[in-house]
């Protein structure tokens, strides 16, 4: 059984619907998945085996989702440094929105680096102009995720 910390930044519930699908999912094959809604900084910066998916859209122009931005805004103010993380990037968001397509992810996936966390595989893009079942998507991706985990921590997966 491996470990995962959850973070869903939803304005209208299509991220959160993704997040909820993907951790069903790895519950069933039997893996931990905790919520991290508040205290994020704190809880990164402990010393854990859990790999970090973050699954969020993006709002405004590129801008993070309100449920999420002021964690982000803390653990960019606070800096922990997270050499021991691990992590994932699910972002949705809509093509048409042009050059910040996806901002949010990208946003945390270039501050999880920026902390010293490594990012296991590529980034998930769903282009809201592509599919109305964001969720298929996703659970499409994470069995190649999984194994690109196991193969980049095999400590953390099992
Ligand atoms: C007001 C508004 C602003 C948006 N701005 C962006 C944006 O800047 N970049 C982007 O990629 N998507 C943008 N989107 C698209 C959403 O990220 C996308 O529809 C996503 O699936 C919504 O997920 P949610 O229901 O979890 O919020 C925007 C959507 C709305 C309604």
């Amino acid at each position: 059984m491996s470990s995962f910390y959850f973070v869903a930044g939803t304005v209208y519930g299509a991220a959160e619907h993704v997040a909820e699908c993907v951790a069903d999912e790895l519950s069933r094959l039997g893996h931990e998945v905790q919520w991290l809604e508040t205290g994020l900084a704190t809880r990164l910066a402990e010393p854990s085996e859990a790999i970090l998916l973050v699954i969020t859209s993006t709002t405004g122009a590129g801008d993070l989702p309100d449920n999420v931005a002021s964690e982000f805004a803390t653990l960019k103010q606070q800096a922990p440094y997270l050499p021991h993380l691990q992590y994932g990037v699910i972002a949705l968001g809509d093509s048409s929105y042009g050059e910040t397509f996806c901002g949010a992810g990208r946003a945390f996936d270039a501050l999880l680096a920026d902390l010293g966390a490594r990012r296991i595989g590529e980034r998930l893009q769903i282009d809201a102009i592509e599919t109305l079942e964001p969720e298929r998507v996703a659970l499409a991706w994470l069995p190649e995720w999984l194994s690109a985990a196991a193969a980049q921590a095999p400590a953390k997966i099992s």
